[in-house]
């Protein structure tokens, strides 16, 4: 029957009129039209006074940042920071995401965040950093995401000297969780260090999904703007830049050949002092590949990593992940591709408390002055209509609770 689909809808976390994302529309329709020279229009001072009280209790009942106690800034990005924080009613640590809704305005830069929160919503993979929550107020965007104690790649490989073996892991972990983003039709495009980060265990996660993109029927991206990291960036990303023209998931692979050349040579293949000398070394990557003979570099470490940095058509992963997970570099006699996720890491970071921090680098405070750079809009802008439908929780939903508390007592 038609209304049994309808509340299906309602209750669907996928939904984009689920209960949660009607909640932001009143919400937001209220806060874009509580401006004064908006509310000397009748229809609009009408609404406001209908609606304004009810969106302030609705938001007291909701999600909302004072939930969290912050306790240290563990990283910054171009539109927000994470911080590391603790769940006063559940005493839980997360790492929470805020994204400042002022500047991706500002920049017009308000819809790559759909991707992150629904791959990390989603993905249900021990290979993807988790999304707990995602809510927002006026002023953020804010993502709760599992806590990921051990740090970043970054981080260990300036705390340490990555051995094959080593390398290897990190390796074959990061396969994994590619072909995981790839298997639910995204390109990653960002692929570095800085976005594999260490669990408790000591296991890896892909994190950061602000730069995916969702793949076509024929599992190509048609997009135009050079997005990455420029030392990890593909050759047909580069040439392609302003030019509409097509990539697919080896993009990523090629970042992998990155990442393991750094991992075993201590910097990355086409690194050079100017921006201009690293693309050039990048498109003509067939000759600026070089070996130091110091450290030594096996020869199914070499071999992986040109089959990795080689042309888009003959690239390794280019037909399947097999290709990958076949090549001798992973041969070894600790863990199989299907063992990996209960192999014993390198790695077990040592932490003395939930809320350890010593795998993150001190993140200086930025003391942005809020008030000054918020001002009022003068007329309807509809600012707050891109974040509509944000908010997701997987689990504490009123209406599920409602609802399984409906049918345990026997009501349908
Ligand atoms: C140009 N347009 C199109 C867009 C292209 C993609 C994009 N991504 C952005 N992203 C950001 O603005 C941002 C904000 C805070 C932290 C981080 C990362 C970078 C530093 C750490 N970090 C991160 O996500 N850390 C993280 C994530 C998950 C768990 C844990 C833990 N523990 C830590 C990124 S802004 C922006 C513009």
């Amino acid at each position: 029957m038609e209304q049994d689909e309808l509340l299906h809808q309602l209750v669907d976390p996928k939904s984009p009129i689920n209960i949660e994302s009607l909640l932001d529309t009143i919400t937001a329709l209220v806060n874009d039209c509580k401006i004064p020279v908006l509310m000397r229009m009748k229809s609009v001072d009408n609404f406001i006074s209908r609606y304004e009280r009810i969106v302030e209790s609705v938001a007291a009942l909701r999600m909302k940042a004072t939930d969290f106690r912050q306790l240290k800034v563990i990283g910054r990005g171009a539109f927000g920071e994470v911080h590391l924080v603790r769940h006063t009613r559940t005493n839980t640590v997360y790492a929470m995401k805020m994204l400042n809704k002022d500047d991706m305005i500002k920049r017009a830069d308000s819809a790559f965040f759909w991707e992150e929160r629904d791959i990390m919503a989603h993905a249900n993979s021990e290979w993807i950093v988790r999304l707990q929550y995602a809510f927002q107020d006026p002023r953020h965007l804010y993502m709760v995401m599992e806590y990921m104690p051990g740090g970043d790649l970054v981080n260990l490989m300036t705390s340490y000297e990555v051995s094959e073996k080593w390398t290897r892991f990190y390796t074959a972990e990061i396969v994994e969780a590619l072909a995981a983003l790839h298997n639910m039709g995204y390109i990653h495009r960002d692929v570095k260090p800085d976005n594999m980060l260490i669990s408790r265990s000591g296991h890896i996660k892909l994190a950061d999904f602000g730069t995916c993109v969702k793949m076509n029927s024929n599992g190509v991206v048609r997009c135009s703007t050079a997005v990455g990291t420029p030392d990890y960036i593909s050759p047909e990303v580069l040439r392609n830049q302003g030019k509409d023209s097509e990539f697919g998931k080896e993009v990523d692979w090629w970042s992998v050949g990155v990442f393991i050349y750094e991992m075993l040579v201590g910097e990355t293949p086409f690194y050079a002092e100017a921006l201009v000398s690293t693309y050039a070394n990048i498109m003509n990557h067939q000759t600026s590949l070089r070996f130091p003979d110091e450290p030594l570099i096996s020869t199914q470490a070499k071999d992986i990593i040109k089959k990795f940095l080689s042309a888009a058509p003959e690239r390794l992963g280019k037909n399947n992940v097999d290709e990958i997970r076949n090549h001798k570099f992973f041969k070894n006699d600790e863990w199989t591709f299907e063992t990996l996720k209960d192999a014993t890491p390198p790695i077990v970071p040592s932490l003395k408390s939930d809320d350890d921090t010593t795998h993150f680098e001190e993140i200086e405070t930025r003391d942005r002055d809020n008030a000054s750079d918020f001002q009022l809009p003068k007329t309807f802008n509809g600012n707050q209509l891109p974040f509509i439908g944000f908010t997701y929780s997987n689990e504490y939903s009123p209406v599920k609770k409602l609802l399984n508390g409906a049918s345990s007592n026997g009501v349908q």
